[in-house]
């Protein structure tokens, strides 16, 4: 709990000056509507983001798990810390990453691959046996569900054949996936007068490495993403009504060069509430470490029109591992740039 005698390190650790934003709508997509695979590519290419509704995925299974996460983080901090430091994968508080990032967050990350778990999370499973085990694998399952019907209508809308192109990545048994569950508690002290004006980091800005993330929230506001920079005259940060019936679909790095830039992979961040907590759980689909990842043939008629370079998944994680949150770390498959001088990133 955080106290007023502590705002001058809240002050240097996470606030951030309240500038202009506003709520948007989001483009919303019935996956099993005839119009689905138009709509998703225009808003893929506008915003990098939509909202998936009619999914059929029970209410209960997200609040099981939700509520299950929420017995994790209420418990003493001396348990939780049991399931940490995260290596990447475990728990983590306030520390997000290894590069000094730090966030009003507490969290758990999971490889969705049951072949890589790590020490961290059997030993969160043992402590959590009931808790996770079925509830984490459960909505997993219906997430990649959703999440490879996303891909395979994207396929669609670009005209590529086959419409498994993106798709198959996610569903091959070595895809290196990840989920993620975020809690932000509520923060009263942003209520107070010396406080006015400003807000409190949750996630700093940055944007998913990954091919493609689903998210899923309680109805506490705080989503935001960083709209293309229209009239150029500096970022405009729009807030995302919070749904919790529903899914966020965003579009990551590895997607955004698969499309040859026309997908972008769009930049988001987190701010916390002064009164509710925000509860997240976020798939992050990812291909297998060996898949190489470029421009789509079919999207680039000629060499020259091609954006990116190729590089696996591996080589572009372990570097995007070494950055900070807010680093660009698309640069490094820009073809463009000169790598020579510098480290990746
Ligand atoms: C600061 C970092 C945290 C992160 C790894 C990184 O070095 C840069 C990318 C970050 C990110 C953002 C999306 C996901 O939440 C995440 C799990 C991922 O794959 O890349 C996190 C990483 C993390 O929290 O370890
Ligand atoms: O918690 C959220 O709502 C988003 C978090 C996020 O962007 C991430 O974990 O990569
Ligand atoms: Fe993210």
């Amino acid at each position: 709990m955080v106290v007023l005698s502590h705002q001058s390190a809240l002050n240097e650790l996470f606030l951030v000056k309240t500038c202009k934003s506003t709520f948007i709508g989001v483009p919303e997509v019935d996956l099993t509507h005839p119009e689905a695979k138009t709509t998703i590519v225009k808003a893929c290419q506008e915003f990098g983001l939509f909202k998936v509704v009619n999914h059929g995925v029970p209410l209960e299974l997200m609040t099981h798990l939700e509520n299950e996460a929420l017995k994790f983080f209420m418990q003493p901090q001396s348990l939780k810390d049991k399931a940490g430091p995260p290596d990447p994968y475990g728990y983590g508080s306030k520390r997000i990453g290894t590069n000094g990032d730090l966030g009003w967050v507490e969290y758990l990350l999971l490889n969705t691959n049951p072949d890589v778990i790590s020490p961290k999370t059997l030993q969160l499973f043992e402590q959590n046996p009931e808790m996770f085990r079925c509830g984490v694998e459960e909505y997993i399952g219906a997430v990649k569900k959703i999440c490879c019907e996303a891909l395979e209508l994207m396929a669609d809308g670009l005209e590529i054949v086959p419409r498994n192109v993106f798709s198959r990545m996610i569903r091959d048994e070595r895809s290196d996936s990840c989920f993620r569950m975020n809690r932000y508690p509520e923060c009263p002290e942003l209520k107070v007068e010396a406080l006015s004006g400003r807000n409190l980091t949750g996630f700093g800005e940055h944007t998913d490495p990954q091919i493609i993330s689903v998210l899923r929230s309680n109805n506490t506001s705080g989503l935001q993403i960083c709209l293309p920079d229209g009239d150029g005259d500096g970022t405009t940060w729009a807030s995302i009504q919070p749904d919790h019936t529903s899914f966020f679909i965003n579009v990551g790095d590895l997607l955004q060069v698969m499309t040859n830039g026309s997908f972008k992979s769009v930049k988001h961040r987190v701010l916390v509430d002064s009164s509710m907590s925000r509860l997240s759980m976020i798939y992050f689909g990812g291909p297998p470490l060996n898949e190489k990842i470029a421009p789509l043939p079919s999207l680039v008629s000629r060499e020259e029109e091609s954006l990116y370079r190729e590089l696996t998944w591996l080589e572009y994680k372990n570097a995007a591992y070494k950055s900070k949150l807010s680093d660009n770390r698309l640069s490094l498959f820009d073809k463009s740039a000169d790598h020579s001088d510098k480290s990746p990133l």
